[in-house]
């Protein structure tokens, strides 16, 4: 089979470069790649399609073609949409549908060859999967990743400032373009059956897709290298980075603590990660701060408790944070630093060092829509903290039977409760740090995710009436010509969101 994945969002290449340096790099890249080459492996030809990006700040995105080492049916694919230079996910919308997927049409046309099936990514890959089977016929699975909805929700939108937030979220495109996508793809990709019961109910998706259609969704489970993380794997650099992370806590933290466990977050520097929160709970608990020292990995920030980053984004999520370390004077107690190349690697390796010392994984993140991190985390033995909101609410409960210990992320003592229930009590530890494990080796495999996916892509094109549509969403017109009708898409998503008006998207046709 000749598979195309669509990831628009042009920070793709072979070495994850730069992976936590932006919040538009992250989670979504490790997934395609791994079951890019997953599906590759098992002898199938795949083509990341992506962005060509010409910026000097980001070399690495900028040749049509590249390759990974040692692996024959992967390329990835770099074609222009709009201006050459970065643009965040954003402010692509416009430029996909006028440039990126002609040019990718154009690219096969001359080519030949055009893949049998799409896997569309995020909405903005949903999108285009929606206009290339169009043009084409070629049929797309769509997997959201995130979905608007909820980010709009933890934004907490309310009519008045719908406008002003939308400014900079362009969630009037997102929103119709994820409704246009889990529409029209032959089946849509979940993570958990949360986010397909759950995420894909919320009112602004109201009929666009039936939850309740097993035709219509697919639970695919994604997974963790665990020749990266796995607790006996060792990376290149493992010595090297032991030592990183003495020498960090060595500046940061007082002399008499510093083999104390520690409390450990990692995540894109973004507000709805609540980073804030963490540090909030760690302010809190005298019992905390006596039993451990928190540490922040903070992409390619070295030293952001004390230095303002460059970058605004990054800036809005330390500035609090730096407030209430002044503030609740935790200096001595609180170390925030990158890893030298922010690798996957060099981030197993920290997580082996501090499995050492009996430390904790934290992610108390607003909301996750899935969340690879804590999973990684648990395999390295790590147990782990995490938001109630979301993914982990499955990948690390079942039942009754607890794989890690979930809190709400809005209420800081749950946060202090979850941390001292595993910080204060070796058998709590011990337990959580097992079944952790255990769970994810058991259920979160890259191989069994890429298995799961070429299934399912074969049903789809071996007999396509199996998973009938409902009746289709027009594709609203503006797509094509975005400047004259923006006034007009705001209100209608002011309509979605609010919930007064389900007809735009019929009448749009
Ligand atoms: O220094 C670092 C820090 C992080 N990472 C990696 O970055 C990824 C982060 O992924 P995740 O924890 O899933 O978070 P997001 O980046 O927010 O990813 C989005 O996409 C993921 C894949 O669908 C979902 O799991 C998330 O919920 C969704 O928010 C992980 O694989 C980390 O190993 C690095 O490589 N180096
Ligand atoms: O905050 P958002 O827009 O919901 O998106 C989450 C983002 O996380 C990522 O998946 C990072 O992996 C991005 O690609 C995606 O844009």
């Amino acid at each position: 089979m000749h598979i195309g994945f669509l990831n628009p969002q042009g920070n793709f290449d072979s070495a994850n470069s730069h992976i936590t340096k932006h919040p538009d790099f992250g989670g979504q890249l490790i997934y395609v790649k791994q079951v890019a080459l997953a599906i590759a492996q098992m002898g199938h030809k795949v083509d990341i399609l992506t962005r060509q990006i010409i910026d000097p700040e980001w070399p690495e995105f900028a040749e049509t073609f590249e390759t990974y080492p040692g692996v024959d049916n992967v390329r990835i694919i770099r074609l222009p949409a709009g201006p050459k230079e970065f643009l965040p996910k954003e402010l692509l919308w416009p430029h996909l549908v006028a440039d990126w997927v002609p040019n990718i049409l154009k690219f096969y046309q001359e080519q030949g060859g055009l893949p049998d099936a799409m896997t569309a990514h995020y909405g903005d890959g949903g999108l285009c999967g929606v206009l290339i089977e169009e043009e084409t016929g070629i049929p797309f699975t769509f997997t959201a990743h995130s979905l608007g909805a909820q980010k709009m929700d933890k934004l907490e939108v309310t009519s008045e400032n719908l406008t002003e937030i939308d400014e900079q979220f362009n969630f009037r495109y997102r929103i119709l373009a994820e409704r246009l996508s889990m529409n029209r793809s032959a089946i849509n990709i979940t993570s958990t059956r949360q986010e397909r019961f759950e995420q894909y109910s919320h009112r602004v998706y109201s009929g666009a897709v039936d939850v309740n259609n097993d035709n219509r969704f697919a639970i695919i489970l994604p997974g963790a290298d665990f020749s990266i993380f796995g607790a006996k794997a060792r990376s290149e650099n493992e010595e090297a980075t032991y030592q990183h992370i003495q020498e960090r806590l060595a500046r940061d933290i007082a002399e008499t603590r510093r083999d104390l466990p520690v409390i450990v977050a990692s995540s894109r520097l973004e507000l709805k990660k609540n980073i804030l929160g963490l540090v909030q709970a760690f302010a809190m608990s005298p019992t905390l701060q006596e039993r451990a020292n928190l540490v922040l990995i903070t992409g390619g920030l070295d030293d952001p408790l004390r230095e303002e980053a460059s970058d605004g984004i990054a800036e809005e999520v330390l500035a609090p944070i730096r407030e209430v370390v002044k503030e609740k004077d935790l200096w001595g107690k609180v170390s925030a630093f990158g890893l030298s190349d922010q690798s996957q690697e060099s981030l197993a390796a920290t997580y082996r060092f501090l499995v050492k010392r009996r430390s904790v994984f934290a992610l108390t993140a607003l909301y996750e829509p899935f969340g690879l991190a804590p999973l990684e985390a648990a395999v390295a033995g790590l147990p782990v903290v995490a938001t109630k909101n979301g993914g982990p609410s499955e990948s690390f409960r079942q039942g009754d039977k607890e794989y890690g210990v979930l809190v709400d992320p809005e209420d800081t003592a749950d946060i202090a409760r979850g941390l001292e229930r595993l910080l204060c009590n070796a058998q709590e530890w011990e337990y959580f740090a097992q079944a952790g494990q255990q769970r994810v080796l058991k259920k979160y495999t890259w191989e069994s995710t890429a298995e799961n996916y070429l299934t399912l892509l074969e049903q789809i094109l071996s007999s396509p009436e199996t998973r009938p549509r409902a009746e289709l969403l027009p594709i609203h017109a503006y797509f094509r010509n975005p400047e004259s009708q923006t006034d007009v898409f705001l209100e209608e998503l002011g309509d979605l969101y609010f919930g007064s008006n389900q007809k735009v998207l019929i009448n749009a046709g």
